[in-house]
């Protein structure tokens, strides 16, 4: 007895501090959810959604995944994933509310249905990619035949283009689609063990169907990768197609167990000349291949998935920094003043240092992404009108922002998670769960590095360009030439001085870096070994540059939003902090280019001292105003109440191995070694 009343006096005392953490709020809070949701009908609508399927209790888990067989998680998820895509089909209220086509995709990809299938969606990639790909790489007639068994799950399909040998070098794959004009088939073939396609989400076991990267042959000549729809599996038995193709799963990952990843040979595999994806390029009956507008259009359905990981980094952080603020009002830990009594564990400046700054970059993803959505839609919209100007720039746009928002939200995960001591490592905390997923968007869908190459290949093309005099596109047009070194001019440290402090700092680090790059070339270096030779400190500025655009974004963002002034006020102090944070931590790209001085870092590390402490009693606020159900948030950590320390013990006491006193194992193992010299 006298234990229960210590126990709920622990339980009172934990409520008590994250409700007092709630009426320091400074700002409306309904405001907030709304800028993320983008209108307060939107938050309106997604709250009913998740009302919807989370009362539903198909979705609910009899035990913890982490307890269950390979199989049975991936069972256990496949089933919940069926479910949803049943529950969206027949029924018409969720599919006005979520919008009838677009809906399901983003349905799945929502902190929802993150949240509803834990470690991996076996569906994830029909609606990621599958669908995306016909749509964006089919003829209207290829998305007819398609598109609408797709959309009602008649058929899944994944993306399967990664293969043993090659993942980052495209040009490399080595699965070879040749056509033959007497039957008007294509010969899928895997020539080598490393021609294995290795990685594909839902190959394993669930795609019925992929669209399948492979360099086309005909009339004897290569013309380079190319989509082709390949069913997989028997429409009825959904067995493999008997010896000329096999498929199945690559076994255990880090993470996203649930995904079932897999493998699939081609052993001169026939399919008709029309399951090539003939809207940018086409083979004609007698094997005439006709080119695309552009070689890299084949690459489109890569450049939409990008976006949307911006998109997924940004829920993931936001999950995360939620469990780790709302337990470090709750945790106390040391005396800050000896003698006294335990203070709460966000009162310690590092801790602030942790969490408030990976606050800030949700926000700082948020508005980046949906700048960068808006330019995906807006290229191409230009794109079906023949358009293909600013192509190159939406690639470099789409690379930088999925390896930062990746690397931002994955970093800022495993920070959350030493936030939380050593309550983060158990998994019912649920931050191992969010980081395995989170690390794994650094190297899908472009390796990080690769991808920051490929910006700064962007950034010397344009600083080239801007030398010549021509005039560059908006999300470059700062690149100028830029005098080797000069003084800062005396400080101005307002926001928008800060972001021009970081162009001039780009345009600085670019200059130099494309002066080295001239040097090796001018030193006899073919620009390929010169180009290797200063590709760490081409990522670097491909990492600034990103940074810089993320900042500018966050700010135009903050400034045009439409709320009160107390909201203007913590998203200013949140925009604040982050430029502070970023500029602070990356002095040397400051310094050097004359863009700050040394006396402005003092001002701005003091500053960034009193911005945590202003931001602090808005900590709790403002993870609550991420609005993430307890549901989906899934940790013992991190739920609204604060109470931690029952819900962890209660977790506890489910384990398997806790329903018996002496486990059968005693009795086999243990046992004979403890009585072995009695
Ligand atoms: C308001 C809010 C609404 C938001 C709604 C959003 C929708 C959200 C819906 C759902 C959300 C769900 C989110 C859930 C996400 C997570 C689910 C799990 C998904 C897991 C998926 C993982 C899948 C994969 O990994 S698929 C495999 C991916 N593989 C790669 O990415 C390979 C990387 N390699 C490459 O891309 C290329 O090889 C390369 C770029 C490295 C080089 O290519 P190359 O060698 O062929 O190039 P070249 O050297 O010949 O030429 C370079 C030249 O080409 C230009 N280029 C390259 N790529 C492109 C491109 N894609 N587009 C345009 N141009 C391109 C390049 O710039 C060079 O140009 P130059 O002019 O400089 O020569
Ligand atoms: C969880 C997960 C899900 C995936 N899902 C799919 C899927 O659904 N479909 C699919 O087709 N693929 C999928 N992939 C594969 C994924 O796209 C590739 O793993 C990724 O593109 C990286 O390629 P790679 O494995 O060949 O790495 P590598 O290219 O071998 O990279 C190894 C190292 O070499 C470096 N490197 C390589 N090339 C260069 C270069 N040019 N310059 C500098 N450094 C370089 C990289 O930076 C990295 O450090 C998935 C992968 C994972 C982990």
């Amino acid at each position: 007895m006298a234990r229960v009343v210590e126990a709920s006096a622990v339980a009172r005392r934990c409520v008590a501090d994250i409700t007092a953490e709630r009426a320091k709020c400074s700002f409306p809070q309904h405001e907030v959810t709304a800028v993320l949701d983008g209108g307060e009908d939107k938050t309106q609508q997604r709250r009913k959604i998740e009302e919807l399927f989370l009362s539903d209790p198909e979705f609910l888990d009899a035990v913890r995944p982490e307890y269950l067989s390979h199989e049975d998680r991936y069972a256990n998820e496949l089933r919940k994933a069926c479910h949803m895509i049943g529950k969206f089909n027949n029924d018409e209220e969720i599919q006005q509310l979520v919008g009838q086509m677009e809906g399901i995709r983003t349905l799945m990809g929502s902190g929802l249905g993150v949240a509803l299938t834990k470690d991996g969606n076996p569906l994830a990639l029909h609606f990621v990619m599958f669908l995306p790909a016909i749509m964006g790489q089919g003829t209207v007639e290829q998305q007819g035949e398609w598109m609408g068994r797709a959309w009602t799950g008649e058929i899944i399909g994944t993306y399967a283009q990664t293969e043993l040998g090659h993942g980052t070098f495209l040009r490399g794959l080595e699965t070879t689609a040749t056509y033959d004009p007497a039957s008007q088939e294509f010969v899928l073939h895997s020539p080598t063990i490393t021609a294995t396609k290795w990685w594909p989400g839902g190959l394993g076991k669930t795609a019925s169907h992929a669209v399948v990267m492979a360099q086309l042959y005909t009339q004897g000549q290569c013309h380079g990768p190319h989509p082709f729809i390949v069913q997989l599996r028997h429409q009825d038995t959904h067995c493999s197609l008997p010896g000329e193709s096999h498929a199945g799963e690559i076994g255990p990952r880090l993470g996203m167990n649930t995904n079932d990843n897999g493998f699939l040979r081609f052993t001169h595999h026939r399919i008709p000349r029309t399951h090539l994806l003939m809207k940018h390029s086409q083979v004609l009956e007698d094997g005439t291949y006709i080119k695309p507008h552009n070689n890299k259009l084949a690459y489109g359905t890569m450049v939409f998935v990008r976006v949307a990981i911006c998109f997924d980094a940004y829920r993931q952080l936001q999950r995360a920094v939620t469990i780790a603020t709302r337990y470090s009002a709750v945790r106390r830990q040391s005396e800050l003043v000896p003698g006294q009594p335990e203070p709460q564990i966000l009162e310690y400046q590092t801790q602030q240092y942790k969490l408030l700054p990976l606050i800030a970059t949700v926000f700082g993803i948020h508005f980046s992404a949906r700048s960068v959505w808006d330019t995906y839609n807006e290229v191409t919209g230009s794109m079906q009108e023949g358009n293909l100007d600013r192509l190159p720039e939406l690639h470099a746009l789409s690379c930088g922002l999925k390896a930062l928002s990746s690397s931002d939200a994955a970093g800022g995960v495993e920070t959350c998670r030493l936030a939380c001591g050593g309550h983060g490592y158990l998994a019912s905390s649920n931050l191992p769960r969010i980081y395995t997923t989170t690390t794994a968007a650094i190297t899908y869908e472009g390796e990080n590095t690769v991808l920051w190459l490929q910006v700064a290949r962007y950034l010397i093309k344009s600083y080239r360009e801007a030398c010549k005099g021509h005039t560059l596109r908006q999300s470059v047009s700062y690149l100028t030439p830029q005098p080797a070194s000069s003084s800062a001019s005396p400080s101005n440290l307002s926001n928008h001085a800060l972001v021009k402090a970081f162009r001039r700092a780009v345009s600085h680090l670019v200059a130099e870096a494309a002066a080295r790059l001239q040097k090796g070339c001018d030193a006899g270096m073919i620009f390929e070994h010169a180009w290797n030779s200063c590709s760490v400190q081409l990522a670097r500025c491909a990492q600034v540059h990103t940074r810089y655009f993320t900042c500018e974004k966050f700010l135009s963002g903050v400034e045009r939003a439409e709320v009160s002034e107390a909201t203007r006020g913590v998203l200013t102090r949140l925009c604040r902090l982050y430029l502070v944070f970023h500029i602070t931590n990356n002095q040397g790209d400051f310094l050097r280019s004359g863009a700050l001085s040394p006396q402005d870092m003092s001002a701005l590390e003091g500053e960034l001292a009193a911005l945590l402490a202003a931001l602090r009693p808005d900590a709790v606020p403002l993870v609550d105003a991420f609005d993430i159900h307890d549901r989906i948030l899934d940790s013992t950590l991190g739920c609204w109440d604060g109470n931690v320390y029952h819900r962890m013990v209660e977790e506890a006491e489910k384990s398997p191995l806790n329903q018996k006193d002496v486990p059968d194992a005693y009795h086999k193992y243990l046992r004979p070694l403890m009585k072995a010299n009695l």
